[in-house]
């Protein structure tokens, strides 16, 4: 684990980028092909508007193929939906193509949702999904993904993607489980801002307790994991 501590949360940012488009031309050389998993929430939207505006003509984008680590439980044209997200931040600039888009079905009922998403995902890797790369964020009660403290999803080892309600939110969110992100061959966190320093510690310093600390999970089985972090998120680790 390789913890990448900058001052602002714009180098990070940045750094992850150079990142992403590396691990993609080094996929694309190997593979001809790269395949990502997009985080969802508000940090990565910067990242992907960097993505879509400085390295448009750096990559062979249409031998990259993005997948969703999770996805709200709405219409794909709802403001909360990570896919209109990415859509509006890079896809759409880049002009991706839809069938390069493995975007989660949500018109079916959130556990169909699951699984179809899980059947296409090994449908794409001929059934041992190795992502490329897996971005994930951090949530100021450390989940990951959407897998959430106290959820089943915490738990689950065998199934790939899986719906989760969350109690409070009264909403249904599909997630991959921690399973399919350890096998990727590189994780990598961007996390920002002080209102996630008390997860950070937890998550790197603290007691492991993945109930409380879902992203506790994260340890690549056989790839990289990697934190692109800013000062203020680090505040409270003990370094
Ligand atoms: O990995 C992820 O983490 C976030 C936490 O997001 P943020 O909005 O606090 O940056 C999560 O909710 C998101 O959907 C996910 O992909």
């Amino acid at each position: 684990m390789s913890l990448k501590v900058f001052k602002e949360s714009n180098e990070a940012i940045a750094a992850l980028a150079e990142v992403f488009v590396a691990d993609a031309k080094k996929a694309i050389a190997k593979n001809d092909r790269f395949s990502v998993a997009l985080s969802g929430g508000s940090s990565p939207k910067k990242l992907y508007e960097l993505l879509a505006s400085k390295y448009k003509n750096e990559l062979d984008w249409k031998k990259v193929y993005f997948f969703f680590g999770d996805e709200r439980y709405v219409a794909h044209t709802h403001p909360d939906s990570n896919y209109l997200m990415a859509k509006t931040a890079m896809l759409d600039s880049l002009q991706i193509a839809d069938n390069q888009v493995y975007k989660v079905d949500t018109a079916l009922d959130p556990a169909s949702a699951a699984l179809e998403y899980q059947r296409c995902i090994c449908a794409f890797f001929n059934d041992k999904p190795v992502f490329d790369l897996v971005l994930l964020g951090l949530g100021d009660d450390a989940h990951t993904a959407s897998i959430f403290p106290g959820t089943d999803l915490v738990w689950i080892e065998e199934e790939l993607v899986k719906e989760v309600y969350l109690k409070d939110k009264e909403v249904y969110r599909i997630s991959f489980s921690a399973t399919l992100i350890n096998d990727a061959a590189h994780i990598a966190f961007l996390t920002f801002g002080a209102n996630k320093a008390d997860a950070i510690k937890a998550v790197l310093e603290g007691e492991r307790d993945v109930a409380q600390y879902p992203a506790q999970l994260i340890k690549p089985r056989n790839g990289e994991l990697d934190w692109f972090v800013d000062e203020a998120a680090v505040g409270k680790l003990s370094r």
